[in-house]
């Protein structure tokens, strides 16, 4: 299930404007990943790319590569549609389907995918799906009733609960927390706690309390100034990247002097 992935000399572009230079990198499986640094200095923009998010924007393009498991993600014969299979992703803000049911919601990708998948099939998934994002005690007895009427949190419980119901490889999160409460934060924190034993975790963070807390390892990405690139300065240990970086910009923004 979970991939390594390995990034290579990456450079992205929105039309000329270059927005992020020459990141390389490995994520390692089964482990959680923290991007930060301060705004604008390509976090999401990079995490996009790790599915093959970025180009659908028009105009937008990669130099370089992005490998799982060795495979080139932007080979010639690559599907980009497979590789958001294989790498699912949550945002920042819950964004169940409306007007669809809680189980709809959760099998909304699946249907994209397996269009006859039997009824017995689909009510398993949506169980094994929801237990695996720990919302289902809440809505086991309400899978019909609209993904819209839960609490913001349980919404993004239930879009992760859609992402892995695909069987990705990796997930991939841009500030899954930004737009909750603390208590529905630290619920979602525990579930990526208990997901990185099966998921490669990827997760944007403004919240440093939040990178040390739930990842193994951390991406501090930084920009000298406006209408520059942003770059990878430094990445570890998440122990070590808070308690002694080798970067002074590190330091620096750790211990909050800017950003
Ligand atoms: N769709 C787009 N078209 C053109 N430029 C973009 C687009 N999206 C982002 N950018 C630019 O790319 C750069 C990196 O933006 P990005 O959102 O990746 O940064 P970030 O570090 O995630 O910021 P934040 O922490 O504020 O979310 C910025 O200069 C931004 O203006």
């Amino acid at each position: 299930m979970a991939q390594r992935i390995d990034v290579k000399d990456l450079d992205i572009y929105y039309g000329d404007f270059h927005a992020v230079a020459d990141v390389s990198m490995t994520i390692d499986p089964r482990s959680v990943t923290a991007f930060i640094g301060p705004s604008g200095c390509g976090k999401s923009t990079f995490l996009r790319t790790l599915n093959r998010m970025h180009e659908v924007i028009p105009g937008a393009r990669v130099e370089g590569t992005v490998a799982m498991e060795g495979v080139d993600l932007y080979g010639d014969d690559i599907d980009p549609v497979a590789v958001r299979r294989q790498v699912g992703m949550v945002f920042q803000r819950p964004n169940p389907f409306p007007t669809m049911s809680i189980q709809e919601n959760v099998l909304a990708g699946v249907k994209l995918v397996n269009k006859r998948i039997s009824k017995a099939d689909a009510a398993d998934l949506v169980e094994q799906s929801l237990v695996g994002a720990n919302l289902w005690n809440e809505v086991k007895d309400r899978l019909d009733k609209p993904g819209a009427g839960l609490s913001g949190g349980q919404q993004q419980r239930l879009c992760i609960a859609r992402a892995i119901a695909v069987k990705p490889d990796v997930l991939l999160m841009d500030e899954p927390c930004s737009a909750l409460d603390p208590i529905s934060t630290l619920a979602i924190e525990d579930l990526i706690a208990e997901l990185k034993q099966s998921y490669t975790i990827v997760i944007v963070t403004h919240n440093m309390q939040q990178a040390a807390r739930v990842s193994d390892r951390t991406a501090f990405f930084n920009i000298a100034g406006t209408g520059k690139p942003g770059r990878l300065i430094e990445m570890g240990d998440t122990g070590t990247m808070f308690s002694s970086p080798t970067e002074k910009a590190t330091e620096d923004y750790i211990s909050g002097r800017f950003g």
